[in-house]
């Protein structure tokens, strides 16, 4: 399975352009496509829901264009049914396509089959299919009823009059219907059975229908008539706003991790309900500003977010970002009324209740309610993502506590943002690395210990970890070259670095590890891949704010490949022999210059020769030979690099 490594962030700050609204795009391209004239569409979201949509419309003979590598397209409307009568849709996860073409298609007279990914199989659809056999359409459901895949054949359709969904299961059904009804030419009056979940959904769906020339009568959330006659007439150009539920991960990012954070795109002029997500930010405490296209998020003046007890069926998809905002709230949060959530991309309420509590969290779960108490520490955790875009964006989130964290399958987030990663990493810092690698002896202790100091960070020196692992090893008895054996024992190091001591079982082992025993045991154990493997979660929990400097052998290659600084730091054998011996001699332990210059030449030999993780100076390594230099030139030099941002 792919994944993704986030390093533990410092904070957030920042500005990101959004990109284009999931519901706006798909809600537009129909609607274009079915209007009269040409429609400009401005900023459309490129992403795979979208693509299934335009791939479906140019199945069923709408012919748009896109302007280069722009996000401007050109779509020629058929204004009114589609022309293709036969096909065969293939509409992935994307509900926004999925529901909308089905009501459009059972509107058309012709022959469709619409399929998708299993889990849209798992997704309902009945109370939309129910409503539409009302007005005489003839649409199967070929596996399960009530669910896709669906086959839709002509029908006289029953024009007029009134027609009834539910939708408290979906708000996408009333949407669907609502942009189809304009189709038959007649008057129809759609009444909504049961309490309508995700209203400010179908207040976008109005809007567009508005701008497109059909206005649709509304009676409160339980009639809507759509008038005899409506035709669909290209509004000219059309701007997709920004997307205001991936401008949830953002203002959250800004609320957790100090910002002020500004998303551009979405503002007080927006017609998506997820813009009062900010408003759920604003009770936790978060500060927030905004204008007509903008929003900026910071954190509360004083302390942490607040818990919060809230009501979140009006912003369905944005409340998933305070379920792990929730992770660094003052206490206990209740989520309320988010039934929704279970038949979305996944059962978000309990892949939400699972991923959390790896993190740390309690977790109390119920039929439409999530309570999320936070932990007391925030633990790293591989998050598994159910090819859920807005779990993968979500847990990001986490990182900003100082915690690094494993996104499995993170492509997922291609759905709504292909890129969302990307954009995080430029507005969230992460908790800076030095990585100082080089052959024994060539200072890299001394210098990584010293840039350490002068910057206030933690300093790692791997070398030890492996020298502990031979010293236990060699005291278990445990032959060096029993992998299985000696990776057991570095799983599992009872090693503590205390006050300059290092510590084995409690026991100061600080210069038995020196030993030129242990050196040559540790170059042996080094060469295990099971044994590097064991040791690298915990070579990155020294990953801390505000910074780290790590030395060893493969720290800028495999340990912390995204450290700002790498350094490769050597000097010649005979000088690395030299000092060596001096450090010996001053520590009263016996070494002989010849031999010392023999091991340090075979342990680089072997060092570099083994195929996991060599010693070899990376290409993005900045070279320091300190054959010639002091160590206060090669702190100044490393230092330098720091401050030059690396
Ligand atoms: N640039 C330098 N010039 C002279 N001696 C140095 C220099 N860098 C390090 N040393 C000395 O060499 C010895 C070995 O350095 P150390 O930091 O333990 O190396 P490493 O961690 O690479 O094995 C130490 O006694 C250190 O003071
Ligand atoms: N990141 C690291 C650090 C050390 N090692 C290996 C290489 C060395 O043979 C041993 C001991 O490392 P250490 O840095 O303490 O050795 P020197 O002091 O440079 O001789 O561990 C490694 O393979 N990867």
């Amino acid at each position: 399975m792919e994944f993704l490594d986030l390093p533990p962030m410092l904070g957030a700050a920042g500005t990101v352009r959004l990109p284009g609204s999931k519901s706006i795009s798909n809600r537009v391209l129909l609607l274009a496509a079915l209007a009269e004239g040409e429609t400009e569409i401005r900023d459309l979201l490129l992403s795979d829901d979208v693509e299934r949509m335009l791939d479906a419309l140019q199945t069923l003979g709408v012919c748009w264009e896109r302007n280069g590598d722009s996000l401007d397209y050109r779509v020629r409307g058929v204004g009114g049914p589609f022309p293709v009568k036969h096909a065969e849709l293939f509409l992935g996860n994307a509900g926004t396509a999925f529901r909308p073409l089905t009501a459009a298609l059972a509107l058309s007279g012709g022959e469709y089959r619409l399929s998708g990914v299993p889990r849209m199989h798992e997704r309902p659809i009945g109370d939309l299919v129910d409503a539409l056999r009302a007005l005489g359409a003839d649409i199967m459901c070929t596996a399960n009823e009530g669910y896709p895949p669906l086959h839709l054949r002509p029908a006289s359709i029953r024009s007029g009059g009134v027609v009834r969904v539910r939708g408290d299961v979906s708000s996408q059904f009333l949407t669907a219907l609502l942009m189809a009804l304009p189709l038959t030419g007649v008057e129809t009056t759609v009444e909504v059975v049961g309490e309508l979940i995700s209203k400010p959904y179908i207040r976008i769906t109005l809007e567009l229908m508005a701008r497109f020339g059909v206005q649709v009568e509304q009676h409160g959330w339980e009639r809507f008539v759509v008038p005899g006659g409506a035709r669909y007439r290209s509004p000219g150009t059309v701007f997709v706003e920004g997307d205001a539920s991936s401008a949830s991960y953002f203002l959250a990012a800004g609320a957790i991790g100090g910002g002020p954070l500004r998303v551009e795109g979405v503002g007080r002029a927006s017609i998506q309900g997820d813009v009062r997500f900010a408003e759920a930010l604003e009770q936790l405490g978060a500060r927030i500003t905004m204008g007509d296209n903008w929003i900026e998020a910071a954190a509360p003046a004083e302390g942490g977010l607040k818990a919060f007890d809230l009501d979140l069926n009006h912003i369905p998809d944005a409340a998933m970002t305070l379920a792990v905002a929730a992770l660094f709230a003052d206490g206990p949060c209740r989520l309320r009324n988010i039934a929704s959530w279970r038949v979305k991309e996944t059962d978000r309420i309990a892949a939400m209740a699972i991923e959390l509590r790896k993190v740390g969290a309690q977790i109390e779960e119920g039929e439409d309610y999530l309570v999320v108490t936070p932990p007391a520490r925030l633990q790293p955790a591989a998050i598994d993502t159910y090819d859920d875009h807005r779990m993968a964006m979500c847990f990001s989130l986490v990182t900003l506590g100082g915690c690094r964290l494993r996104i499995n399958d993170p492509r997922c987030v291609n759905k709504t943002f292909p890129g969302y990663f990307d954009v995080f990493g430029q507005v969230a810092r992460a908790v800076p690395v030095v990585a100082i690698d080089g052959p024994s002896a060539s200072g890299k202790g001394t210098v990584a210990a010293r840039v350490a100091e002068a910057l206030g960070w933690h300093c790692l020196d791997s070398g030890s970890l492996y020298r502990l692992v031979a010293l236990a090893a060699m005291r278990a008895g445990i032959a060096l070259d029993d992998e299985a054996g000696v990776a057991a024992i570095a799983a599992d190091l009872p090693a503590r670095f205390e006050n300059g001591l290092i510590l084995l079982a409690g026991e100061d082992v600080s210069d038995a590890i020196r030993s030129e025993t242990c050196s040559v045991g540790a170059s042996k154990v080094a060469v295990l891949g099971q044994v590097r493997e064991a040791l690298l979660d915990r070579q990155r929990d020294y990953r801390i704010g505000p910074g780290l400097v790590a030395e060893g052998r493969d720290i800028g290659s495999v340990v912390f490949p995204d450290a700002g600084v790498k350094v490769f730091l050597t000097a010649s054998a005979e000088s690395r022999a030299e000092r060596r011996y001096k450090q010996l001699m001053e520590k009263g332990m016996p070494a002989n210059i010849q031999s010392l210059l023999k091991d340090l030449q075979e342990r680089d030999a072997r060092d570099a020769a083994r195929p996991v993780a060599p010693l070899v100076k990376l290409p993005d390594a900045v070279l320091l030979d300190t054959t010639e230099r002091s160590v206060d030139e090669a702190v100044a030099f490393v230092l330098d690099l720091v401050r030059a941002g690396g």
